[in-house]
């Protein structure tokens, strides 16, 4: 079935275009907030305020691009993630909740004015959320793409939080640096599978997503050069996919990281795993 043109009259009420198809009410919300610059209670208070001719364009370009697949932070330039706004753009992975449990496994596990590397920080959801959560603790978070890191820098002086940013493909950078905990969650999807060319990946960096081999070359990479720079007890934190937990254990252990494990996400599949420096 073709879509409904994506053009709005000027003149609608801000009231029938919440309602309008085929978008739900949550994104037309979000998208005509974004146009307007509007608040969403100024979008309760002005519900009979009818569109300018500029409004209506505006609206228009941006529901034309939600009806091309491309994702609504994106579009807004903006995500949550663990209770923080983060800027987002084509050149990052847009944060996941699912990855809000690797932000928890590494709270639980930072001792007073720990030392903490984010690997592969993509925005810095995960080394900003740590930084603003535990202030006393040391971050450093990393990537290979100058762009990312761009962004990421953003992020934390928007959040207030103290980062020390690298560029870096994986741990060539590092010289000696030690650090309590490793956090990553790296590239994990097999080059060719099908999710590539689907829903929000079309329009992610590609090397965001993944590591163009057999989905487990980073995590390999990153299971082989972590005990280098890991203190004594320190803790390797990483995310996969969801079919992935049983070959990263496999890795840790053939590693010799003791307390290898996996933890479940909220919908109970097994998402993150990890284990003490061997
Ligand atoms: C799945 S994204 C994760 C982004 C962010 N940490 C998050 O959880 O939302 C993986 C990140 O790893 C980075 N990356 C890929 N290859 C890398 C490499 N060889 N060295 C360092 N970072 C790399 C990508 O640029 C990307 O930002």
């Amino acid at each position: 079935m073709t879509p409904p043109s994506p053009v709005i009259a000027a003149g609608s009420t801000l009231a029938s275009l919440q309602l309008r198809p085929p978008l739900d009410a949550v994104d037309n919300r979000i998208l005509i907030c974004h146009a307007l610059g509007l608040s969403r209670v100024a979008l309760i208070t002005q519900s009979e305020r009818a569109l300018t001719g500029d409004e209506a364009q505006r609206l228009s370009a941006l529901l034309a691009r939600r009806l091309a697949g491309e994702p609504i932070a994106y579009i807004v330039g903006q995500r949550e993630f663990f209770g923080l706004p983060f800027e987002v753009s084509g050149a990052v992975l847009i944060p996941r909740p699912d990855t809000e449990l690797l932000v928890e496994l590494a709270l639980e596990r930072l001792a007073p004015r720990a030392r903490l590397l984010d690997m592969g920080t993509g925005s810095g959801a995960i080394a900003v959320a740590l930084a603003h959560g535990r202030p006393d603790a040391a971050v450093t978070a990393l990537d290979v793409s100058e762009a990312a890191l761009a962004v990421a820098r953003r992020n934390a002086a928007a959040n207030g939080a103290s980062v020390s940013f690298l560029r870096s493909d994986w741990f060539a950078a590092l010289d000696d640096a030690v650090f309590d905990v490793i956090v990553s969650n790296p590239p994990y999807i097999a080059s060719g599978d099908r999710h590539l060319s689907e829903g929000d990946l079309r329009f992610e960096p590609a090397g965001a997503l993944t590591d163009h081999a057999d989905g487990l070359s980073a995590l390999r990479r990153i299971v082989a050069g972590a005990p280098r720079h890991l203190a004594a007890q320190g803790w390797l934190l990483l995310e996969h996919g969801y079919d992935q937990a049983e070959a990263v254990r496999a890795l840790l252990a053939a590693a010799g990281y003791a307390e290898v494990q996996s933890w479940r996400d909220l919908a109970g599949i097994e998402r993150a795993s990890g284990g003490r420096r061997p």
